[in-house]
């Protein structure tokens, strides 16, 4: 199924999940990660999960990096959210973060597997089917507002919208 105009009503959407991502660039390359557990499992994304209450997004995204991958980003930036109408499963809003350096070594753990990736050889079939109408985005470091409507793993709807000051 397909909709020309958005299935869900944005002006009412309230998100249940605050959650966030990290895409570390360096030389190059981009830290992405195998999720080895919880949603999106097997995909490849940028470590991130779920905030915690009492956190803001930009500690929750230091300590998902530290914990998924035990390298702490410096310099993070905020470039993107992503607003998920999930369908079955509680609605999401995703603060995107950019950083250009880090301290410690990229390290397996039980949520994560590191992998770097060159700009040109982005793994996009083995990533959420939102991701290319957004990371090329981050990686041009442009701000941008993605809103996704999903029926399980597959995208029924999209809109993104850049220049967008966070
Ligand atoms: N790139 C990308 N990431 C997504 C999409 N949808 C979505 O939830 N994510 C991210 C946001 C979060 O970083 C992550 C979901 O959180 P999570 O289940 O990993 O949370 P968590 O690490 O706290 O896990 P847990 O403690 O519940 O096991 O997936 C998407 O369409 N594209």
């Amino acid at each position: 199924m397909s909709f020309i105009s958005s299935p869900v009503d944005w002006t009412t959407w309230t998100p249940v999940i605050p959650a966030t991502l990290m895409f570390i660039v360096k030389d190059g390359r981009i830290l992405l990660i195998e999720k080895k557990r919880g949603l999106g499992a097997g995909k490849i994304n940028g470590p991130g999960g779920k905030i915690d209450a009492g956190e803001t997004p930009l500690e929750s995204v230091m300590r998902e990096t530290q914990e998924e991958l035990c390298v702490l980003p410096i310099n993070p930036r905020k470039l993107g959210e992503l607003w998920f109408s999930m369908g079955d499963i509680p609605d999401i809003l995703c603060h995107v973060y950019r950083a250009d350096d880090f301290t410690g070594t990229p390290t397996e753990t039980e949520e994560a597997v590191p992998l770097w990736y060159s700009l040109q050889s982005i793994p996009y079939q083995r990533m959420w089917e939102d991701d290319i109408h957004w990371l090329p985005l981050l990686l041009e470091d442009k701000t941008f507002l993605g809103k996704f409507v999903f029926e399980g793993d597959s995208m029924q709807w999209s809109h993104v919208e850049t220049g967008v000051a966070w």
